[in-house]
């Protein structure tokens, strides 16, 4: 007989004793009771530890969704400090949205834009791809201009929409993405989210914005690849990508043509050539490689196949500021209004290298003269992760079109970076990491 059989399905129908039915009963009411409230307690446990702990949040523990955080923004104070930044300051300036304002070179366009009177609107998720504090710092460095940074991820379409509805931008400098090429491998889809999803998410709040701004966007070297044809020009082939990052960036151009094409969106790409300096990146080989040779620790220098020179056309920052403005300043305007395309738009490509490739055991050289160490060097094949043996940029068409002459060589630029390293580095700041 199965026990629910021993349920009566009319429970009147039993004659009980009464006390202890009524005594059971009130036993019985009051364990469920007890049952139900810890049960709650436990539920609860579970909820507080799930959302706390970064090992099974999921939007912690996906590297490539830590920019879907959600951050502070929106009020009139807020919108007070997005019009004054973006408020022009000069005859004929421009009002410019520059996303990725608190990375290297968002730091230094933003801050060139400002001095010459534009009105600037950063745009950066902080993310932890690298120190944040350096960041931080750069942030810090740009309020002290007049510049305010709205924390928030350009694939934050509803932020994106409410930027434009408080300042008509006449200008994007796109600036945000996932950077390094080797960093791929580890984490691929970060690239996607920033250089991909981002973009498009961009593109798609720019083109229904009346009126639709002109762009101007950080393509990369890397899209030439596997060429090896020597200086790289525009007209090369760049549909061999090395790594998901140069294909991510190629895919970046591909995107800006369509949007060119469907909504007359004035769109200009810039292929930086290595670019480094002061403020830079500490996932960049000149910038640990400084780091580590301070510390000293051994640094690999990788080289190609039979003692194959690996080398580099490092453009100094200073550089690739004056190439940012020059596109800035000759972008013809978005033909398009809300969406709809009124007759054909600017589609630009332009190189901005410096024209000289430097051997990467050159650029260690450089750094042992000027810290006064010399360097352990850890010579090692290049490895299969992205890397290209060489770049070296044709910059005759920015050079004709924008005006773009680099004047900065290694050692110089070099000098500045060491210099500024030296004095952040010691100001109590740790060496990144
Ligand atoms: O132009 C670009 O479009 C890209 O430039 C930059 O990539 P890269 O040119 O690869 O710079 P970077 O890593 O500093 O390596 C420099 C050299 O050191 C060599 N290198 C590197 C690491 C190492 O441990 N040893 C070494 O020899 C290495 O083989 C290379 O020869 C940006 O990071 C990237 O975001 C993108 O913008």
């Amino acid at each position: 007989m199965s026990h629910l059989d021993d349920i009566p399905s009319t429970p009147g129908k039993f004659k009980m004793e009464k006390s202890p039915y009524v005594h059971n009963r009130l036993r019985w009411h009051f364990s469920l009771a007890k049952l139900t409230f810890w049960s709650f307690i436990f539920l609860g446990l579970i909820v507080v530890f799930f959302f706390r702990s970064p090992s099974s949040n999921p939007l912690l523990q996906d590297p490539s969704r830590r920019s879907l955080r959600t951050y502070n923004w929106g009020g009139p104070a807020w919108e007070k400090q997005v019009r004054s930044s973006a408020r022009i300051r000069s005859r004929n300036g421009f009002s410019v949205l520059v996303t990725g304002a608190a990375g290297f070179v968002g730091t230094h366009v933003s801050a060139a834009l400002k001095r010459r009177g534009d009105g600037v609107l950063g745009l950066d998720n902080f993310n932890d791809y690298y120190d944040p504090s350096l960041k931080r710092a750069r942030q810090a460095l740009l309020e002290r201009s007049g510049v305010f940074i709205v924390e928030g991820d350009i694939n934050d379409s509803v932020l994106l929409r409410k930027l434009f509805e408080v300042v008509a931008f006449t200008h994007v400098m796109h600036l945000a993405a996932q950077a390094g090429v080797r960093y791929a491998m580890e984490n691929p889809s970060s690239y996607v989210h920033s250089n991909i999803a981002g973009l498009v998410s961009l593109l798609e709040v720019c083109k229904s914005a009346n009126p639709q701004p002109a762009i101007v966007w950080a393509s990369s070297s890397s899209v030439y690849g596997l060429n090896t044809k020597v200086p790289f020009s525009e007209r090369d082939r760049t549909d061999q990508p090395a790594s998901l990052y140069a294909a991510t960036k190629k895919a970046g151009e591909e995107i800006a043509h369509t949007f060119n094409h469907i909504y007359g969106l004035s769109l200009t790409g810039l292929r930086f050539f290595t670019v480094y300096g002061p403020w830079g990146r500490p996932d960049m080989a000149y910038f640990f490689f400084t780091r580590d040779i301070l510390k000293g620790k051994s640094i690999p220098i990788f080289e190609a196949a039979n003692h194959g020179t690996v080398a580099r056309d490092f453009t100094y920052v200073d550089d690739i500021v004056k190439g940012c403005l020059a596109a800035l300043d000759t972008a013809e305007k978005s033909t398009g209004s809300g969406g709809k395309k009124k007759g054909p738009a600017q589609l630009r490509v332009y190189n901005l290298g410096n024209t000289s490739p430097v051997p990467v055991s050159d650029l260690v050289s450089i750094l042992e003269k000027l810290l006064k160490v010399n360097a352990k060097r850890n010579i090692m094949k290049l490895p299969r992760n992205g890397d290209v043996q060489f770049t070296h940029a044709n910059i005759s068409l920015a050079q004709r079109e924008l005006g773009y002459k680099p004047s900065t060589d290694l050692q110089t630029g070099l000098k500045k970076f060491v210099r500024w390293y030296v004095s952040y580095y010691s100001g109590g700041k740790k060496a990144a990491g």
